[in-house]
């Protein structure tokens, strides 16, 4: 994370982008990655956070890897979250381990209608901790869980595997949007706790946090 913002031109343009130092349109800034093997929802993941659209129809694999930039408030502070959207095919694994070293949050996805997705996980993790910095936030999130009579993982299995690697957990919706704008607030938060505790302010625990605040599906608001 840096707090010089006006450094990087995105490639969406945005205006704030080429604030001038006196008036940063930011306070901090951090780098988040979107992993997840291919198909599991990370393009319309971004989509939906950054534009509140969702891209049905065709998929279209990514080819490499693409950013966006979004700042969001919390608690007064503005953090400019740049988001790279990874490939999930294998073959672009080599190109993806490059940028994880500069990654401070990454956001792990599998998709609650496919087995295969939720049992990648591990591998997924195993990869996260050969290449990424130690300190580095992970967030494990279902998606798809729109999609209730195709559903293959149950929430508890998420929650278990979650609370075995001790990461924040939530399934989402890049579809309705469930809990999708929560995910990167999360982050933010934690990002900015990282970047200087105020005195008096309150700790922050990112797991209790997305507890308290997550929705859940209908369908699993028994578990
Ligand atoms: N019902 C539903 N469909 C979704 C959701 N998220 C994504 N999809 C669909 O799943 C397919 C794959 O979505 P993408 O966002 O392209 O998947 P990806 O993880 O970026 O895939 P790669 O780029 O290959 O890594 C598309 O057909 C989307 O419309 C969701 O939350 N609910």
């Amino acid at each position: 994370m840096t707090g010089t913002p006006g450094a990087a031109a995105s490639r969406d343009g945005e205006a704030h982008e080429r604030s001038p130092p006196c008036s940063p349109s930011y306070d901090l800034t951090g780098k988040v990655m979107l992993l997840g093997d291919s198909g599991v929802g990370k393009t319309c993941f971004l989509i939906q956070f950054k534009d509140g659209a969702f891209l049905s129809g065709t998929f279209i694999a990514t080819v490499g890897i693409d950013f966006r930039n979004k700042v969001v408030t919390v608690d007064g502070t503005r953090v400019k979250l740049q988001i790279w959207d990874t490939a999930g095919q294998e073959r672009f694994r080599s190109v993806t381990h490059a940028y994880y070293r500069d990654a401070q949050a990454l956001l792990l996805l599998y998709d609650i209608t496919n087995k295969s997705s939720f049992d990648n996980i591990r591998a997924w993790l195993t990869e996260i901790h050969e290449y990424a910095q130690r300190d580095v936030v992970i967030m494990l999130l279902g998606n798809k869980a729109d999609v209730s009579n195709e559903r293959m993982i149950r929430m508890e299995d998420g929650e278990t595997l979650a609370r075995e690697y001790g990461v924040p957990f939530m399934e989402t919706s890049a579809k309705t949007g469930m809990n999708v704008e929560l995910a990167f607030l999360a982050i933010a938060k934690e990002l900015k706790y990282r970047a200087g505790r105020q005195a008096n302010e309150p700790s922050f625990q990112i797991r209790d946090y997305v507890e308290s605040q997550r929705q859940r599906p209908s369908c699993c608001s028994f578990l």
